[in-house]
């Protein structure tokens, strides 16, 4: 029996990293998607296997089905409408499963995906045989919100095999989950960001379960209907970063100047409440569709120079911003930063 499940990456339009810290964020998700399928080998197979296949950084993993259970079984596992994080003894017993498979050195930065897959495999199905293929139209690492679009195609994958999950809405070819279950795929892929991520805020496992628009505080969603076409452009700058060491050195810079930082972080919330009621409001006329327009830049441009305030900008990303104000066209990282994407509006009554 095979299941095959996706989900879909991000862009932040305001809020990363603020977020955080309590702010209010808007993410959008895009079209770009990540698959996990799983395949259960035939009583005939006499398997024994756990194999997990990232095709895109094409790394094969493979466990005895007997070890994982050795290593992990006290736990209690499985325990699949109980979303639980892994603990600190967990990671370290779950690192040395991985350490076995000698990941080549210059993809090491990947381990910590390969932890989640063994806490959410096991934690949702126990002890099993079976294949895992991963393959994305994501770049990883890049800001689009990989991880997260990782966690919850895997979680789906895995519910998918519950008797209490019902998969019913046929949405173009593809079965859906309903609301409840929803609830439960996005808090068991938090759970899975948490050990690539360290502290996430849960935004983007949010919008990729979710789908479409949302503003997002403190774990609570709130879906955005937009009222205005919204065209924007993503370039990769192509320097790769980790998401967990751009949050960590936030944090670290927080506790070095909280007042300030607070200051930013406030000043991020009013961002994103603004730019969310933009573009949820009507628009009546172009007029109406050019002035919005012109506040959704120039919010975009504010996002951005807080971003830096954060330390989260990088030289890769100020020369894509040089390249389009040449083009008077607003722009801002999208995502941890460090390099990874810049969004820029392509407003549609921008003539310029
Ligand atoms: N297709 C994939 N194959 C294997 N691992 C993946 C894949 N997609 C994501 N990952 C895991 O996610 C990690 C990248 O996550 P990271 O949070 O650093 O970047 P991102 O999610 O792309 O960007 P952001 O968090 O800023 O949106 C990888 O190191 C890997 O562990
Ligand atoms: C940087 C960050 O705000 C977004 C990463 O896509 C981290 C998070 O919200 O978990
Ligand atoms: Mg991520």
């Amino acid at each position: 029996m095979e299941v095959k499940a996706r989900a879909p990456g991000k862009i932040i339009i305001a809020g990363e990293h603020a977020v955080v810290h309590g702010s209010t964020a808007v993410a959008a998700c895009i079209d770009l998607c990540t698959s996990v399928s799983l395949r259960f080998p035939s009583d005939s197979d006499n398997n024994d296997t756990l194999k997990l296949h990232f095709k895109d950084v094409a790394l094969e993993f493979s466990w005895s089905v007997g070890k994982v259970k050795e290593t992990l079984s006290h736990l209690g596992s499985p325990f699949p409408s109980t979303p639980t994080s892994c603990s600190v003894e967990t990671i370290k017993c779950i690192a040395v499963l991985v350490e076995e498979q000698n990941i080549p050195e210059a993809k090491i930065g990947l381990a910590s995906g390969v932890i989640a897959f063994l806490w959410l495999y096991t934690s949702i199905l126990g002890f099993k045989p079976a294949t895992v293929v991963v393959t994305s139209d994501l770049p990883i690492g890049a800001g689009l919100g990989s991880s997260a679009a990782f966690c919850v195609s895997l979680t789906a994958a895995l519910l998918s095999f519950l008797d209490s999950v019902s998969l019913d809405t046929n949405h173009q070819g593809w079965l859906t989950f309903g609301e409840s279950d929803l609830d439960l795929l996005n808090k068991w892929a938090f759970e899975g960001e948490k050990i690539i991520h360290g502290k996430p805020s849960g935004l983007d496992n949010t919008v990729s379960t979710y789908g479409n628009i949302i503003k997002f505080r403190s774990g609570k969603l709130t879906r955005i209907k937009s009222n205005m076409p919204l065209k924007m452009l993503i370039t990769n700058t192509k320097v790769s970063r980790n998401t967990k060491a751009l949050v960590a050195g936030v944090s670290e810079r927080t506790l070095r100047h909280p007042d300030a930082m607070s200051s930013v972080f406030n000043a991020v919330d009013s961002i994103s409440k603004e730019l969310a009621t933009v573009i949820e409001s009507p628009t009546p006329d172009d007029l109406s569709l050019t002035e919005k327009e012109g506040k959704l830049e120039e919010l975009i441009e504010m996002n951005q120079g807080l971003l830096q305030c954060m330390g989260v900008s990088h030289a890769s990303i100020e020369t894509v911003l040089r390249t389009t104000l040449k083009y008077k066209l607003a722009s801002k990282l999208t995502g941890a930063g460090g390099g990874g994407c810049v969004l820029t509006v392509t407003a549609n009554t921008n003539s310029s």
